[in-house]
């Protein structure tokens, strides 16, 4: 009898992954491009090399626990190392003790290294983005000491969906309802495996293979504003509209992430031509482009003049753009990172003060 069809579904999801990481290893070690059809088990018999180093971020919730056993499972069958890291936030009390459980846990999975990190979480941005970044960071170096090739986080479908609700609430454009990016960050070093999976076939894996789980209480707590979409607006929103609503959100955001790639692509190839000699930006070839290439040239100019990507919001964008548009309107303005635009005869310069 084959496994459970809900971890028949994780380990195929993180099975995939795995063999773009090899792939990816390969291409990076020798700058030779694999044939097509060269599988991971081909990839072992090339060498005697143990392998990449693959981490699974764990927080020991059923999501990372269940991707943390796929990981375990499929690793034996590739020439894959398995690790993972565990981040205590010290937010709780006992959390460092809970930590050194889900270490354990991971161990006896039979994944090696495996390290529980401590932070120190700051209050910039609000608790949750400050662990956020807190976490990242060590992600980061924990990779980095270990000479990881990949992370793996366990968001799934539903997280992708809420993100993409997020963003629609904030009247995002493209880029922001494109929600979650299955590989991210520096090299590509973080994988999102289960993008497409969702959250009920996590937590029945962790279930029938007897994985204990922990649920982080700020998961349920209604002070924080995922938590209330989690628990009160998506469930509202597949009862008006139908079970298939995370998995339209989802698509949604592979839509809107193709659409936003290729938004970019274009704004890239005009940037040159809507400048002087001199690199000024002009106004007149600026209003000749289409509105949403124009804004992706102006943020990209903003965020080059020294604004933080992570402070410049589509208003901002907006307010520059409308110093191109409405003629008659305001000459100047001051943005994030001390950059002023201003029109100045038929250009618009941007510098930081
Ligand atoms: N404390 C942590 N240590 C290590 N990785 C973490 C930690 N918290 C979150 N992660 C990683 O980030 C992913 C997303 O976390 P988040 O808390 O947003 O979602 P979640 O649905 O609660 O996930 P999970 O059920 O795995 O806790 C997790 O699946 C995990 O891969």
């Amino acid at each position: 009898m084959g496994p459970h069809p809900a971890v028949a579904a994780i380990r195929l999801a993180v099975r995939r992954v795995l063999h773009d990481v090899l792939h990816d290893a390969l291409v990076l070690s020798d700058g030779r491009t694999p044939p097509p059809d060269t599988t991971p088990r081909d990839h072992a018999r090339e060498g005697d090399a143990p392998g990449p180093l693959v981490l699974v971020a764990c927080s020991g919730g059923a999501d990372s626990m269940a991707l943390a056993s796929a990981l375990a499972f499929e690793s034996r069958k590739l020439s894959v190392r398995a690790g993972a890291v565990t981040v205590d936030h010290g937010l709780q009390p006992g959390s460092d003790q809970r930590a050194a459980e889900v270490a354990a846990r991971l161990t006896a999975m039979g994944l090696d290294p495996v390290e529980a990190v401590a932070v120190k979480v700051g209050r910039e941005g609000g608790p949750e983005a400050a662990a956020r970044d807190a976490r990242y960071a060590a992600l980061d170096a924990a990779a980095e000491r270990h000479g990881a090739a990949a992370i793996l986080l366990g968001h799934t479908r539903d997280d992708q969906a809420e993100t993409v609700l997020l963003g629609l609430a904030r009247g995002s454009g493209t880029r922001s309802l494109s929600g979650m990016a299955a590989v991210a960050g520096a090299h590509g070093r973080y994988r999102r495996p289960f993008l497409q999976i969702d959250r009920h076939t996590a937590r029945k894996a962790c279930l029938v293979q007897s994985l204990p789980v922990w649920d982080d209480p700020h998961n349920a707590d209604p002070a924080y504003t995922r938590s209330r979409l989690r628990h009160e607006g998506l469930p509202a929103l597949e009862k008006a509209l139908g079970k298939g609503v995370v998995e339209a959100l989802a698509r949604t955001a592979e839509l809107s992430r193709d659409d936003a790639d290729a938004l970019d692509a274009w704004a890239a190839e005009a940037d040159p031509s809507v400048r002087d000699e001199a690199g000024e930006l002009l106004c007149g070839k600026l209003y000749a482009l289409p509105a949403a290439v124009r804004r992706r040239v102006l943020r990209k100019a903003l965020i080059h003049a020294g604004s933080p990507a992570g402070s410049l919001f589509a208003r901002h964008v907006e307010e520059v753009d409308r110093l191109i548009t409405s003629w008659r309107g305001q000459r100047a303005i001051n943005l994030p990172g001390r950059v002023e635009a201003r029109r100045q005869g038929g250009r618009l310069v941007i510098r930081q003060s």
